[in-house]
C-alpha cells in the first residue's frame, strides 16, 4: 500500500455534499456530487474520549457522561458515542495488530491522534453493524476534520484494507498461532496484554479454553447490579420498580435496562449499585460463627464504601458498631456519605489507630491491580503494568498482618482483592498466614452456599464468565490465640 495514494473521501461514501452535523451511524447521507467532511457528533464525542485517555490519563467511565452531557448527546448518540469509545478501547490490542498489518508503519509511529480515528474505524468495520462505506467514510470524515486532509487519504487507504476482512478472517493473519504461541494468539484474538492473559491462565489452572472464555466476557459490558441495604429497602422493592431478582445475593438485583438513579430507593441512598460478588464476599464476613463477643466490626479499606454500605446496613440490624478507615480523606468522604450509623476515619492500615485485638470481624479489602474488573474500565488493562504486582502485594501483606492484629483471638478477617493474580490472592494468604503463625485459613465457600464454581481451595474466587460478577477473591481467616 502506498501511504496517501489514494483520494480523501470516504471509501464508498456518497458524494452528496451536506451541511450541518450529521449524527448517528453515518447512514442516509444525501447522494450527487462531491461533498465536504461530515461533522458527526458521536464520533467526535468518542475520538475526543479516546485523547483524553491517551493524553490525560482520563478515565473513561469516569469521562464519558460529562463529555454526553457537555455535547448534548443523548439516546442513540449517546449509544454509539459509547459503544464506539468503550469498544475501540477494549478492542485496542486486536485493532493495532490489524492496522500495522494494513499500514506501512507500526501503530506506534502513527500519530496518537490518527491512530485513535483508525481504532475507531476498525471498531465500526469489525465489531459493529454499521455498514463498512458508512464506517469508512464518517471516519475518513473524523480524520480529516480533527487530524488533516493528508492524513485523512492515509485513513482512507487502511480502513480500506481493514474492510477487506470481517473480524474472524483477520485473525489467522495477525494473531500467532494458537498451537505455537497460545498466550500470544488469546491475547491478540481478546485483545489484552499478554502478561494478564499469563496471569488469568494461571488462576485458571492452566485451563486455556476456559481462559478464552474469561478473556471474551472481559469485553462485555457488564450489567448493572443494585444492592437493596437490608432495613432500607429490599429486593422486592427493587423489582417493582424494574430491577430482576439475582441468582446469589439476597440483596442484589439486576437493572436491565435504565438510569439505576432513576429508582427511588437508590436517588434515596437506601439501595445502590454493587456488584453482586462485592455483597457476597461482606456478607460471607457476617457469617463465619465467631464464639463471644461479636460487637465490634472493622472495615480497613473502606473507601469509596460499596461493602462499607452493606456492613453498615448489616450492623444496624444486628447492633453491631462499625469502624470504616481508608488512608485517604476524599475516600473517607465517600464512605461517610454510603454509610449511616458507622464511625469513619482517614487513617493508614498498616499503622492503625485502633487498639492491637479490638476487633471481632476485619474486612481487608485491598489496593490491588484491579484485574477482576476489566470489564468496567475499558481502558485499564492498557494502563496497568506487571511492575505494580510487587509494590501492591507488599502492601496487601502489610495491611493482612495488620488486619489480624487488629482482629483478637477467635475473631474473623476477610481478605478480598478484585484480581485474580495469585501473586495478589493466594500467595498473600499463604504468605502472611506462615510468617505471622496468626490464623488459620477457613473454607470460605462454605459461607457463600448460594453460588458454586468458586474453586476447589479453601478460598472462593469469583468469575465473569461463570458467575456474570467481577473476579473477586475471599480468603476467610480465623484469629489464633497468641
Ligand atoms: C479496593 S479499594 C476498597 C474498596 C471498598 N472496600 C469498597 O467496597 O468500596 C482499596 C482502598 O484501600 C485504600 N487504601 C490504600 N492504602 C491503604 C492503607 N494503607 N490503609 C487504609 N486504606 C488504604 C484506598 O484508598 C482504597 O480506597
Amino acid at each position: 500500500m502506498t501511504r496517501g495514494s489514494r483520494a480523501g473521501r470516504g471509501a464508498g461514501a456518497p458524494s452528496g455534499r451536506q451541511s450541518g452535523p450529521s449524527r448517528g451511524s453515518g447512514q442516509g447521507r444525501q447522494s450527487g456530487g462531491r461533498r465536504g467532511p461530515v461533522r458527526d457528533e458521536a464520533r467526535n464525542a468518542a475520538f475526543d474520549l479516546l485523547r483524553a485517555v491517551d493524553e490525560r490519563d482520563a478515565y473513561a467511565n469516569l469521562l464519558l457522561p460529562t463529555l454526553l452531557r457537555e455535547r448534548g448527546l443523548s439516546g442513540r448518540d449517546a449509544a454509539l458515542a459509547t459503544e464506539l469509545a468503550y469498544g475501540s478501547l477494549r478492542g485496542l490490542g486486536t485493532y493495532d495488530a490489524i492496522i500495522g498489518a494494513c499500514s506501512d508503519r507500526p501503530p506506534d509511529e502513527i500519530d496518537p491522534p490518527l491512530l485513535d480515528a483508525l481504532r475507531l474505524g476498525a471498531h465500526q468495520l469489525l465489531r459493529t453493524r454499521i455498514p463498512p462505506h458508512a464506517a469508512v467514510s464518517a471516519t475518513v470524515d473524523l480524520v480529516r476534520l480533527r487530524v488533516g486532509a493528508g492524513a485523512s487519504r492515509f485513513a482512507n487507504a487502511v480502513l480500506r484494507k481493514i474492510a477487506s476482512r470481517d473480524h474472524d478472517q483477520w485473525m489467522p493473519i495477525v494473531a500467532p498461532d494458537a498451537e505455537e504461541d497460545p498466550l500470544g494468539h488469546l491475547a491478540v484474538v481478546h485483545s489484552h496484554p499478554r502478561w494478564i492473559v499469563s496471569a488469568f491462565r494461571d488462576a485458571l489452572g492452566g485451563d486455556l479454553r476456559e481462559t478464552a472464555e474469561l478473556l471474551a466476557a472481559d469485553n462485555e459490558r457488564p450489567g448493572v447490579t443494585l444492592v437493596a441495604w437490608p432495613g432500607r429497602s429490599s429486593v422486592g422493592e427493587l423489582v417493582d420498580a424494574g430491577a430482576v431478582s439475582s441468582r446469589f445475593s439476597p440483596y442484589a438485583a439486576y437493572l436491565p435496562e435504565g438510569d439505576p438513579g432513576s429508582i427511588q430507593a437508590v436517588a434515596d441512598g437506601r439501595a445502590a449499585v454493587q456488584d453482586e460478588a462485592s455483597q457476597l464476599v461482606a456478607l460471607a464476613l457476617t457469617r463465619v460463627p465467631v464464639n463471644g463477643s461479636d460487637r465490634a466490626w472493622l472495615d480497613m479499606c473502606a473507601g469509596p464504601g460499596g461493602k462499607a454500605g452493606l456492613l453498615d446496613a448489616l450492623a444496624v440490624q444486628e447492633g453491631r458498631n462499625l469502624l470504616a478507615a481508608d488512608l485517604r480523606f476524599h475516600r473517607s468522604r465517600l464512605v461517610w456519605r454510603a454509610t449511616r450509623r458507622a464511625a469513619v476515619i482517614t487513617a493508614d492500615g498498616t499503622a492503625p489507630a485502633w487498639r492491637t485485638g479490638a476487633f471481632d470481624r476485619v474486612l481487608v479489602d485491598a489496593p490491588c491491580t484491579g484485574l477482576g474488573a476489566l470489564r468496567r474500565r475499558p481502558e485499564s488493562r492498557w494502563r496497568r503494568d506487571p511492575a505494580s504486582v510487587p509494590e501492591f502485594t507488599a502492601l496487601q501483606r502489610r495491611l493482612l498482618t495488620s488486619a489480624l492484629d487488629s482482629a483478637r483471638p477467635g475473631g474473623v478477617v476477610a481478605y478480598v482483592t478484585c484480581s485474580p493474580h495469585l501473586a495478589e490472592t493466594a500467595a498473600v494468604v499463604d504468605d502472611v498466614v506462615r510468617r505471622t503463625g496468626a490464623a488459620e485459613v477457613l473454607p470460605a465457600r462454605r459461607y457463600l452456599d448460594e453460588a458454586g464454581g468458586l474453586g476447589d481451595g479453601p478460598h472462593a474466587q469469583f468469575w465473569p464468565h461463570r458467575h456474570g460478577t467481577d473476579a473477586m477473591f475471599l480468603s476467610l481467616l480465623r484469629k489464633l490465640p497468641d
